[in-house]
């Protein structure tokens, strides 16, 4: 379970914004994980602070020592050069202090926010990966990418440099608040009135930086999902001329993207000028009102020296507070577009109660019974691809599925192996309803081998066990039962031979020969091939297939071929058309009763002949 799961009537896509108070929420549990190191850069505060705001203090004391005015009274007992001796080392020790607190203070909120950014992006991966394939068929991986990168890296940066350096400089605007009234009421009133107006122009930039930050977040989705879409496809982008076209479209989005960071600039650029200004306004203000106080011997040069460093220190913080802000909207940014991302619900979800049965009858070494009863299934609501589908295929049968292009074949394949769920109608095996199997187990019991097999970056043998924990030796050897070891050691490091990402330095053929590997060591009750040896030539497809005769027997099959001629030896032979069981039958039968199958096949003869 990920901690930034969806909350009680959590935000949907198409919901209003939640309000920035519901995001934080989202993120104490991550923080509460750190107790410690947060208390300890916490505390760490209150010296830092102290320390700062003293600072134009004794500087004014050494002013009004220098001019013999009014001082601290332990001041005039000393002479005026022991008592300067003395701020300056006061000086100096409060300047150590400040370095010390703040570097210890630096790298434990680092620590933390990127203790916290990891933890997010691991509840973030998890929650993707168990995303049903409706999700990846509608969202790009460009933007997916984007969510799990710089939006995290925006969250990030939130609790690295923002969230207690706010806390931090709060405590400082403060402290210098509360010296300065001790120091003297109406010239620090004059100030914090002064701070009134400021907030209220930075909260408006804020909040419209906020609004452009999203719209570059979207942007930058866009951006990356175009970069990815033409990087994974630049064979056809080559092959078919469309540098030129698509270079516009990029350079377009590109265009939209420089836009929207403009105007973000523009706000971010606003707020510090306008507290640039303020602040040089302020140091006027307290020079004209300090002035008439010095005339009327109201104040002493000390004390107006220290309020000048005071009217420089108060806007300080605050031009960083208004960073901080900054990053801050950024942060919210991120958090709602996480969030989005974690509020998808998981289509197909894991049983409530692990049903026992199932991994019983595993155990009993069951070969595998599967029932489609009364399926029905649409990728859209109301779109039927599969139309009340009712069959049994039992035990160590060998049944192919044969049907015309779009007629739903592969989708029974991905509703038994569970990547949806059908809308009406259930799907059993060994008498077990499969939504109550564990996703885990039902995969590991049915072995799919699909025509284009995926590879990672990695040597051979991690490809074949993908990271689960098989020795060398059961490798090599589910290599050998599927014919494929031979293949294997021609590579030019064998086994170790290492994959490019998505398999590249492999030609078709040979990436679909790892795939027979991959599901032979799996051990699986149920095996499913759909078009699996299409892409190798005859002599290798021969070798496979006399591995497959091995390796079925005892076993369920369900094969999907195009080459009507390699299905001719299954027990029983299942034909659809527009998602409709319309046929079914062995060869034999099927040829005598005229229909589908029988023109399908003798098309593909007359084909073969010709
Ligand atoms: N992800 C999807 N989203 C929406 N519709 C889909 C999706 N995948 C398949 N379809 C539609 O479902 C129908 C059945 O597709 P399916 O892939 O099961 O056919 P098939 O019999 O395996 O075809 P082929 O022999 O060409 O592989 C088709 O009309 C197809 O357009």
């Amino acid at each position: 379970m990920t901690v930034l799961s969806p909350l009680p009537n959590a935000k949907t896509p198409q919901s209003p914004r939640e309000s920035d108070s519901r995001l934080i929420l989202r993120l104490v549990p991550y923080v509460r994980r750190h107790p410690r190191l947060l208390l300890i850069s916490m505390g760490l505060l209150i010296p830092l602070s102290i320390a700062g705001a003293i600072q134009p203090l004794i500087i004014g004391q050494a002013v009004s020592l220098l001019r013999q005015e009014s001082t601290w009274g332990f001041l005039k007992t000393i002479s005026i050069q022991e008592g300067i001796q003395f701020l300056s080392i006061l000086l100096l020790i409060t300047i150590i202090i400040r370095v010390i607190c703040a570097s210890c203070q630096g790298y434990l909120v680092q620590k933390i926010g990127q203790q916290i950014t990891a933890d997010i992006r691991k509840d973030l991966f998890t929650h993707v990966t168990s995303l049903g394939t409706s999700f990846f068929n509608r969202t790009p991986v460009g933007k997916l990418v984007t969510r799990l990168t710089s939006d995290v890296e925006a969250l990030g940066d939130v609790f690295s440099s923002g969230a207690i350096g706010v806390l931090s400089d709060a405590i400082y605007i403060l402290a210098i608040i509360i010296t300065m009234f001790t120091l003297h009421g109406k010239l620090a009133l004059m100030l914090l009135l002064m701070l009134i107006p400021v907030t209220g122009l930075i909260i408006y930039f804020q909040t419209e930086y906020r609004k452009a930050n999203y719209q570059v977040r979207e942007e930058l989705s866009q951006l990356n999902s175009m970069l990815q879409e033409n990087v994974s496809g630049i064979n056809v982008v080559q092959l078919f001329r469309r540098e030129h076209f698509n270079g516009e479209l990029f350079r377009t989005i590109n265009q939209r993207y420089r836009q929207a960071v403009d105007k973000t600039i523009f706000h971010d650029s606003a707020v510090s000028a306008t507290l640039e200004w303020i602040s040089l306004v302020a140091i006027a203000g307290v020079l004209w009102l300090g002035g008439i106080f010095i005339l009327d011997d109201a104040i002493t040069f000390g004390t107006l020296s220290a309020f000048i460093l005071y009217s420089q220190r108060l806007f300080n913080p605050l031009r960083q507070f208004a960073d901080k802000f900054t990053m801050f909207q950024a942060g919210f940014t991120a958090i709602e577009r996480i969030s989005e991302l974690m509020n998808e619900p998981i289509d197909i979800p894991e049983p409530e109660a692990k049903i026992t049965s199932f991994s019983t009858l595993r155990e009993q070494n069951t070969t595998g019974e599967i029932r489609f009863e009364n399926v029905w299934f649409g990728y859209k609501k109301d779109e039927y691809v599969l139309k009340d589908l009712d069959f049994t295929i039992h035990p160590g049968e060998k049944v192919a599925l044969v049907g015309p292009t779009g007629a739903g074949k592969s989708s029974i394949i991905r509703l038994l192996s569970r990547l949806y769920d059908p809308t009406q109608g259930r799907i059993l095996i060994d008498g077990v309803d499969i939504r109550d199997i564990s996703k885990t187990e039902l995969r590991q019991y049915v072995g799919v081998i699909l025509q284009e097999t995926f590879l990672f970056a990695g040597d051979v043998i991690r490809n074949i066990t993908l990271g689960e924990d098989y020795c060398l030796e059961r490798v090599q050897n589910a290599a050998k039962l599927t014919n494929v070891d031979a293949f294997i050691e021609e590579l030019p490091q064998g086994y170790q031979t290492e994959v490019r990402e998505r398999g590249t330095n492999l030609s078709g053929g040979q990436r679909q020969l790892l795939a027979f590997a991959r599901v032979a060591i799996r051990n699986p009750r149920v095996l499913v091939l759909d078009e699996a040896t299409s892409s190798l030539d005859v002599k290798t497809e021969a070798l496979i297939q006399q591995a497959l005769d091995n390796l079925l027997v005892n076993r369920t099959a369900i094969i999907i071929a195009h080459r009507l001629s390699t299905i001719r030896d299954v027990d029983r032979i299942l034909v659809l058309k527009q998602g409709e069981l319309i046929e079914s039958g062995n060869h034999e039968e099927l040829l005598k009763q005229n229909g589908l199958y029988s023109s399908l096949y003798k098309l593909q003869m007359m084909g073969y002949e010709e």
